[in-house]
């Protein structure tokens, strides 16, 4: 096993890689995981082909880190700010096969947000598994509220064969029609059709994404409470940078994520939560 500092699209990232093959790239910007390859199987994150890496934009794949806030619920930058600023190793908290990075509050956050906060993200790579955790410490003297998610891209072979199981019977809010449609019936799985942006109530037991790549299966720790459903369909992608015209019929968000009620944390708390990805043998 081994993890290594490389030079990832010209920007500073950390590979992973496991005597079995396995492997993933987690870039400092954003602590974005990458790329995640299983062992003899295909890449399953999507990246833009058309992602930036400037050190500044979020990068537009893999896994951009939401936080503090989820989407446009709130004063701050639209999926707040930790994934547009350059995250520090921390070497001595992570091993050949976990990589761990931290951000603290700055001159530059505090700015936008009033708030000290020590945060993490560790990325562990197993055979056929990849789990991304994020932890979040009060560092000051004043209780603190967030919104979140790990905005997860998994790469598909075809938006129009992928089925997503796991989601039957659960409540959810439509962002596009801004309603709350009756839930899938218990068992059905969900199809894509046409742009789709869900929040729902999170799932008791883990999704599996099927599609031509085979099956993936989707787990979040319960500090999550919710999951987002994203994808843009062909006329939003079209006008979305950092993306081909074509790019939703490769892609699936499926984000573990704190939407509808926000996270406290009290002075010195930590709140901590994984979403761990792994290949269903055939
Ligand atoms: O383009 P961004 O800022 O990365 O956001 C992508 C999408 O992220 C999803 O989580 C939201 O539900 C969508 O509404 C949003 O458009």
């Amino acid at each position: 096993m081994a993890s290594s500092n490389i030079t990832f699209h010209g920007q500073p990232a950390i590979e992973l890689s496991l005597p079995e093959g396995d492997r993933a790239i987690v870039a400092l910007h954003g602590a974005q995981v990458l790329s995640w390859t299983p062992a003899g199987g295909p890449e399953r994150l999507y990246l833009s082909p058309e992602a930036l890496f400037d050190g500044q934009a979020a990068i537009r794949g893999g896994v951009p880190v939401c936080w503090p806030q989820f989407n446009e619920r709130g004063p701050l930058p639209k999926h707040g700010f930790v994934r547009n600023l350059a995250w520090s190793p921390v070497p001595e908290a992570g091993d050949d096969h976990t990589v761990v990075l931290a951000l603290r509050d700055s001159e530059a956050t505090r700015a936008m947000w009033p708030h000290a906060f020590n945060a993490r993200i560790e990325v562990g790579l197993a055979p056929q598994s990849l789990t991304i955790g994020l932890m979040v410490e009060n560092t000051g003297r004043e209780a603190f509220a967030f919104t979140m998610a790990l905005h997860t891209y998994l790469r598909i072979d075809d938006i129009d064969a992928v089925r997503l199981h796991g989601l039957g019977g659960l409540p959810y809010w439509d962002a596009v029609t801004d309603t709350h449609p009756a839930p899938l019936p218990s068992g059905a799985a969900l199809a894509i059709q046409g742009q789709t942006d869900r929040v729902y109530e999170a799932a008791p037991a883990p999704l599996t994404l099927a599609d031509g790549l085979g099956r993936l299966s989707i787990a979040q720790d319960p500090v999550y409470a919710q999951t987002t459903v994203w994808n843009p369909g062909a006329e939003l992608c079209a006008k979305l940078a950092q993306m081909p015209a074509d790019g939703y019929r490769q892609m699936l968000c499926v984000e573990a994520a704190v939407v509808d009620t926000p996270v406290r944390v009290a002075p010195g708390e930590v709140w901590a939560g994984a979403q761990k990805l792994s290949v269903v043998p055939a």
